[in-house]
């Protein structure tokens, strides 16, 4: 393999390829300190936030309000993954990740994340308003300073004050469009904010061995299996009435309202069974991953549809 380049991956030697296999995984790495795939979700809430604002604004400041925003998701990880990189060593999700596997170097990650992080404010400031960027400041100031350097290793409540930070993604995109935050930006906000705990939660579940292991004060770790499945169930059961209220306040009709509903209801389905997979009827345990993985994937699924009827209904009613 006389081509080929070695390079130390946590460790131990691993053959890489050609130089410009190394390019590719270099770049590969440099991508993943972005979290793309949670990116994905945060970037669509925000363009779903940008189309429902009534008014409108020039398709090139559109997208780069929503580059702004993925750009902004991506340096938060990137410092996210910087400061929690002793965990993320620990933890066996997380181990493979660029920084703990010495792929790449603390500080180099540093300052990428607070490059991007600048640059994403200041570019969102000039192209749309100082609304726009200083709430984008505000969300990750938040998942930078308050949940990950703060929250994170302290209270098992961390990613219900923390989760805000994902939540603030539409009404950046709101804000982009009429430059100010509204009681319709509010709403969706609420919505991503009630929604977290189940999502998260859900995988914590069956993560909650990484988070024990690394001390972090994660709800199961912290109380039990059983504490969780019943926040979970409480926060599900909120979250049904929080996703009415775009069409309770009028701002979308009764095809989001509706779509709400159904969506509601196979929410419910799959945290209820999370919840009762606690015990069988004659109370002996059964605990068993599938339900809370399953819940977990469909959480993702549920916003993603949820603000897919938002858009819709602006788009296709104009409500
Ligand atoms: C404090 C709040 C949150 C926490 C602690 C959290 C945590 C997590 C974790 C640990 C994963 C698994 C990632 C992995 O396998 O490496 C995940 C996946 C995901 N999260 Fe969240 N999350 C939060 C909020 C959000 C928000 C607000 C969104 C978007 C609106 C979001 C979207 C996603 C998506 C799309 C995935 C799937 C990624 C994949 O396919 O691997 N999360 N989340
Ligand atoms: C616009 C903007 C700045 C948005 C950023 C907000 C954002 C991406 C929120 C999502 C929160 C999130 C992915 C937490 C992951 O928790 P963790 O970091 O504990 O997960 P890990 O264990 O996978 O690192």
């Amino acid at each position: 393999m006389s081509d080929s380049t070695f390079r130390q991956t946590g460790g131990a030697s691993a053959p890489l390829g050609t130089s410009d296999d190394l390019d590719l995984s270099e770049a590969r790495d440099w991508i993943a300190l972005l979290k793309p795939r949670v990116m994905s979700l945060v970037v669509f809430s925000g363009l779903v936030g940008l189309l429902v604002a009534p008014g409108g604004i020039h398709p090139v400041l559109a997208v780069t309000a929503i580059l702004c925003v993925a750009v902004a998701a991506g340096a938060s990880g990137a410092i996210n993954m910087w400061y929690d990189r002793d965990i993320d060593a620990i933890m066996r999700r997380t181990a493979n990740r660029p920084i703990p596997a010495g792929r790449i170097r603390p500080q180099a990650a540093l300052s990428f994340g607070v490059f991007l992080a600048v640059a994403s404010v200041v570019m969102m400031g000039l192209a749309t308003n100082m609304v726009a960027a200083a709430v984008l400041a505000g969300s990750i100031a938040f998942y930078v300073f308050i949940y990950t350097m703060w929250l994170k290793r302290r209270t098992p409540q961390n990613i219900v004050i923390g989760g805000a930070a994902g939540a603030f993604p539409p009404m950046i995109g709101w804000a982009a469009v009429t430059g100010h935050v509204s009681i319709e930006a509010l709403v969706m906000f609420a919505i991503i904010f009630v929604w977290t705990p189940p999502h998260f939660w859900a995988l914590s579940l069956y993560a909650s061995g990484d988070y024990q292991r690394a001390g972090v004060p994660m709800l199961p770790v912290v109380s039990g299996a059983k504490e969780t499945r019943r926040q979970i169930w409480l926060y599900s059961l909120l979250l049904v009435p929080v996703s009415l209220a775009p069409t309770v306040i009028g701002m979308s009709g009764l095809a989001y309202g509706g779509a709400a509903l159904v969506l509601g209801g196979f929410f419910l389905h799959y945290m209820w069974r999370v919840k009762r997979d606690e015990q069988d009827e004659a109370g002996v345990s059964r605990s068993n991953d599938a339900p809370a993985r399953a819940a977990f994937r469909f959480s993702i699924l549920y916003l993603f549809a949820l603000f897919t009827a938002l858009a819709a209904d602006k788009l296709v009613f104009g409500a």
